[in-house]
């Protein structure tokens, strides 16, 4: 039974964890925190029992809110999932998770009004890439003769179109100032009166708007008392600025939470005195912890050898009592081709799947880049062996969407009896989608009636998916789903899908990839689960793989061309690696193949380059090499 309010010293934490006296008092603190700690220290841990401390003893007093913030899509949803699961769905109303980038764009979409008229964009704006932008102003407006600027500064143009707080200074003429402010003005009004902006031009334009209105940043410091900034060390100056211009000087709580070592966004702009920053400007304390819970004792061995060449400290990372001293394999496995490694990886999954009793989404594969490259042949084989393994970066961003989540949902709860947890999620989603109440008078009488329309709509829902027989059948059936639940309603309550037709594009990817699921097995429980990822091994960067956690992680071509960049940024592919190697729990497997095919031609491979990572591996002293 999930408790609703205790008081701060009867609070204890969540699902019965023992959480270290440091992470503890972070997650009662009452002042400004920020929480640094390598992989599986229970950072993200950290932020959900903060959460439900703050929550379960109102300390976050109602009806004020807990924002959190991620990067991606699927983080949010994590670290939301996790919060409902620890508290409750009621009470983690009050909790919401979102990513930098729907922060910035939710707080322009609410307030564009306010912002200064020349920076004022239009309400249908679009959003495009920095290179979208760049290719069609220069296709557009303006060719590279008459400017005044050096080929660097061309080159690194998307680097500088947002890095300046706005207003900005126009510039003279042709110099780079001229130029990235007759950027903007061209994106803000230029193209048809429809404005285009990259996601970082978002952030800058909603960092305005607050400045430049006290009653807009007022409104946003009473909305919410703590703020959660997770996976701190990427934060760019571009959001850190929108964070210190939205909290700076107020009485909300923040708690940043990171890892200096997972750094792995410095292309992207990550700014890397971003903790020293936090702490100065928000008098933040610092806590530092030193646990693994995730991994077994062999892999923290390893993962050591990695923190001591990054930070340059010796730490003592201990690790959880469930293991055992010898638990965890880390080895090395070379091949002479990419064939011969993809059929022995295949029958060696295949193998400790059956062995082991594991589910195929308790392995992961890993490359650094080039999924389609590394991953083909190894796709192919485990088909061989009736495992199925799928290129998560097609699915991850379609499966985090909530209303993609809640349609699944019903759908699943509608068709099986069995799938109580969905039954209850799409009951609670739905009631507060329709604007139910505990506080309304009428609630139980509503709810009652509201229990009766819900039954009916599920056999109405069943009878609509027994009976699809095509594709368009299957859209006939969503629609009744989303008839339901009411369009109106879906974009009211997620503001998120109210822009232009993002909502029919996330809807006519669930058609199309949830037909593919079922017309391939012809049972929409399984075709359900397969579509978020239960019945396959997801395959994925090592960018896409922070945050996450597996039994088995296989990392796919330990070589230089994956790590071409290394010599130009060895400390961020340092950290690359050392994010790959620490989202395994028990066993990880790097491959090294002496061939591989890159555009239909052999290209041999080496471990020059990146020779250095191949020494620390075996400078733990606990990685095995084969040769197959
Ligand atoms: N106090 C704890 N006791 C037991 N298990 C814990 C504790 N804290 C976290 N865990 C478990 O350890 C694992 C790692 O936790 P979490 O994902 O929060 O770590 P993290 O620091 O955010 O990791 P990373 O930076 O590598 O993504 C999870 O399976 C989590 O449930």
């Amino acid at each position: 039974m999930i408790k609703l309010r205790v008081t701060p010293v009867d609070w204890k934490p969540s699902n019965g964890l023992i959480l270290e006296d440091r992470a503890l008092e972070t997650v009662k603190s009452s002042t400004n925190f920020y929480v640094i700690a390598g992989p599986g220290a229970g950072k993200t841990e950290l932020l959900a029992q903060r959460a439900c401390f703050l929550l379960q003893t109102n300390t976050c007093k109602e009806p004020r809110k807990i924002l959190a913030i991620s990067f991606k899509k699927d983080a949010a949803k994590n670290i939301e999932e996790r919060v409902k699961g620890r508290c409750g769905d009621e009470l983690a109303r009050r909790f919401i998770s979102k990513t930098y980038d729907s922060f910035a764009k939710g707080l322009l979409d609410h307030f564009r009004k306010a912002l200064p008229n020349d920076y004022r964009l239009s309400l249908n704006y679009e959003i495009a890439s920095n290179q979208e932008i760049i290719d069609r102003y220069f296709g557009a407006i303006r060719s590279l003769d008459n400017l005044n600027v050096s080929k660097e500064q061309i080159n690194n143009l998307k680097n500088y179109l947002a890095t300046n707080k706005l207003p900005l200074y126009s510039g003279s003429s042709g110099d780079i100032n001229e130029l990235i402010y007759d950027i903007w003005m061209y994106c803000l009004k230029g193209n048809g009166n429809k404005s285009e902006i990259t996601f970082p031009m978002v952030s800058r334009l909603s960092e305005f708007l607050i400045r430049s209105n006290p009653k807009v940043r007022s409104s946003i410091v009473a909305t919410y008392s703590h703020i959660f900034l997770d996976e701190f060390q990427d934060t760019t100056s571009n959001q850190y600025d929108l964070i210190k211009t939205c909290f700076y000087n107020t009485e909300n709580i923040l708690t940043a939470v990171g890892d200096n070592k997972q750094r792995i966004m410095t292309w992207a702009g990550a700014d890397v005195e971003v903790f020293n920053k936090f702490e100065i400007d928000f008098k933040a304390k610092k806590c530092e912890l030193l646990m693994n819970y995730r991994s077994a004792p062999r892999l923290v061995e390893v993962q050591k050898i990695l923190i001591k060449k990054l930070s340059s400290n010796e730490v003592n990372v201990s690790t959880s009592e469930k293991w055992s001293k010898n638990d965890g394999i880390c080895e090395v496995w070379n091949f002479n081709n990419h064939l011969e490694e993809a059929k022995i990886l295949a029958s060696k999954i295949a193998q400790w799947i059956n062995s082991e009793k594991l589910n195929p989404n308790d392995i992961c594969i890993i490359a650094k880049q080039q999924l389609d490259q590394y991953c083909t042949s190894v796709i192919e084989k485990l088909n061989e062996h009736e495992v199925r393994a799928r290129n998560e970066t097609l699915f991850q961003d379609l499966i985090s969407e909530e209303f993609v989540h809640l349609v699944l949902d019903i759908v699943k709860c509608s068709i099986s009896e069995k799938s109580r947890d969905e039954w209850a999620n799409s009951r609670e989603m739905t009631r507060y989608i329709h604007g139910m109440s505990i506080e309304d008078d009428l609630y139980f009488t509503k709810l009652r009636i509201f229990d009766k329309n819900f039954k009916f709509a599920l056999k109405e829902i069943k009878n609509k998916f027994s009976g699809v027989k095509s594709k368009e059948d299957l859209k006939i059936a969503l629609d009744e789903v989303i008839n339901f639940l009411g369009k109106k309603k879906l974009i009211d309550f997620f503001p998120q899908y109210s822009q232009h037709n993002y909502f029919e594009q996330i809807y006519n990817k669930l058609h199309e990839y949830l037909w593919n699921e079922y017309s391939s097995c012809g049972d929409w429980v399984y075709a359900i689960e397969s579509l978020k990822g239960l019945h396959s091994i997801p395959i994925m960067t090592i960018h896409k793989s922070k945050g996450l956690e597996y039994d088995t992680v296989i990392f796919i071509g330990l070589e230089d061309d994956a790590f071409w960049t290394f010599k130009r940024q060895t400390e961020e592919d340092i950290c690359a690696f050392f994010v790959a190697l620490s989202r395994a729990k028990k066993r990880v497997i790097f491959t090294f193949s002496e061939t591989r095919i890159n555009n239909g031609y052999i290209r041999k491979q080496r471990r020059i380059n990146i020779n250095s990572l191949y020494q620390m591996l075996e400078q733990s002293g606990v990685v095995d090499v084969r040769n197959f």
